[in-house]
């Protein structure tokens, strides 16, 4: 049987990149997307966007929903500071199998925890499970429709403060038109919209930034 997607990104992480450089992994597979197979990373352009969140917020403590091979875990872990942690939640175990790999390679296995399941599930274990009291930075970007609910869920289950930054990928391209209303009219939450591409494309699309106000 065939190779799928992921494995032959992974692939292509362990020929052209070097263990334990986390650059060397993020291009190499910028690499592959651009000139072998596109795939739904959050990519060169608006991870540079991604990267300036991350620097400016310094987390402590982040959050990722939706991990796919493991390609803006190693962009956002790469930045932690030292003693932070990041958690990754994926559902797909198939994918979750090449993220570990990937995170392996770039040599950030402790700073990052991936955990395998649906986000709605494990959100409310989050303190229990993970001893986590507040998330300073949530990165979004998993399941279009599941955006809403887990932010929802998120404030329910008091993993945010005040200040805790929210940053959304794919607002525009596929496009989470409930999650967009709901952060530019909610009293709680001061948005910003960074205009930019879809991966590997001339399509439109961007990252919302979204302060929790408390
Ligand atoms: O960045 C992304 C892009 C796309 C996507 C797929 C097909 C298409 F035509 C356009 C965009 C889907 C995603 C699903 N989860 C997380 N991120 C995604
Ligand atoms: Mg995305």
């Amino acid at each position: 049987t065939g190779s799928t997607r992921p494995q032959r990104l992974l692939k292509a992480v362990q020929k052209n990149a070097s263990r334990g450089d986390p650059q060397s992994v993020i291009s190499a597979i910028d690499r592959f997307c651009h000139s072998s197979e596109w795939a739904m990373n959050v990519g060169d352009e608006k991870g540079v966007i991604l990267d300036s969140v991350v620097c400016e917020v310094s987390p402590g403590c982040a959050l990722e929903l939706g991990t796919y091979c493991g390609y803006s875990t190693v962009r956002i872990g790469r930045l932690l500071p030292p003693g932070a942690k990041l958690i990754t939640l994926e559902f797909n175990p198939d994918y979750a199998k090449v993220a570990r790999q990937v995170i392996d390679f770039a040599g950030l296995q402790e700073k990052v925890l991936l955990v395998e399941g649906p986000s709605g599930d494990l959100i409310p274990k989050m303190k229990e499970q993970y001893g986590i009291t507040t998330f300073d930075l949530v990165f979004l970007d998993h399941w279009k429709d599941r955006y809403l609910p887990d932010t929802k869920l998120l404030e329910e289950c008091g993993l945010l403060r005040k200040g805790s930054i929210l940053l959304a990928d794919n607002v525009i391209c596929p496009g989470t038109p409930d999650y967009l209303a709901y952060v530019r009219s909610s009293p709680r939450y001061e948005s910003k919209y960074f205009k930019s591409h879809l991966e590997y494309t001339k399509v439109e699309d961007g990252l919302e930034k979204s302060i929790f106000l408390g």
